[in-house]
């Protein structure tokens, strides 16, 4: 099966205008089919060994998006004191959330023994099925924006916080923590870079031919 170019050039746009959306959420529910599509299209993601190490919980009680916004609070406090002067007045001005405006949160969980102790793949790197994880992640915010509903990834919580809101188990790894609705609008740029904490790397910059190269500092402007 051949990609048509309409179809490869709807695939690049989901990809360059995928945001991370943390502001502007509508308060409308998700359609069943549009979620059902979306974990669809997590689920498909590639996994070592093809373990499919994931598991998606959906929140959308109140109560326990308050909780995981008070762990918010708590870790973005924490986080504040790690930066020091201008740097963090600028980080303190910036919006890193959208736990309770998103009218759904889905937490993407790694189970890192789902399928036993040898994994096909896993034998050298055992942190693949993590990354699989993330994969399903990444598919996920993809599909979200091809529905054009916004989804935004919010790691400033401490795990245990998440944990007891959803009662996820020791031996379960929590992945990511999204925030998802629709949105009034996709901006074109990060709000990091609009906001002028870093700029986007030049792309040529990432590239290297044989060997790997340091990048020049990649500071905010
Ligand atoms: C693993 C991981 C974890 C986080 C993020 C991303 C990823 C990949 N990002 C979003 C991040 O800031 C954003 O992706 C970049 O700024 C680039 O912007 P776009 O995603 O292209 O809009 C993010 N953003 C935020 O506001 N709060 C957060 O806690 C996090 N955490």
């Amino acid at each position: 099966m051949n990609i048509s170019q309409e179809e490869r050039d709807a695939v690049y746009k989901t990809i360059f205008s995928r945001r991370d959306v943390r502001r502007e959420f509508k308060p409308d529910p998700i359609p069943n089919d549009v979620l059902e599509r979306v974990l669809l299209a997590a689920h498909h993601a590639p996994s070592v060994g093809f373990m499919q190490p994931w598991d998606f919980i959906l929140v959308t009680k109140p109560e326990s998006k308050n909780q995981i916004k008070q762990g918010f609070l708590q870790a973005h406090a924490e986080a504040t004191e790690l930066f020091e002067g201008e740097r963090q007045t600028q980080y303190k001005s910036l919006k890193l959330e959208g736990i309770e405006e998103a009218p759904l949160g889905i937490c993407i969980t790694c189970d890192r023994s789902r399928t036993g102790s040898v994994v096909l793949g896993r034998t050298a790197k055992p942190e693949m099925d993590l990354f699989s994880a993330v994969c399903a992640v990444q598919n996920l915010w993809l599909a979200a924006r091809a529905e054009n509903l916004g989804a935004g990834w919010v790691s400033i919580v401490h795990d245990k916080v998440i944990r007891d809101t959803l009662n996820i188990p020791e031996s379960i790894d929590i992945i990511a923590y999204l925030c998802v609705g629709y949105v009034e609008t996709f901006h074109d740029t990060p709000d990091l870079e609009r906001a002028g904490w870093l700029p986007r790397r030049d792309v040529s910059s990432a590239v290297h031919y044989e060997s790997w190269q340091e990048t020049k500092s990649h500071k905010p402007k």
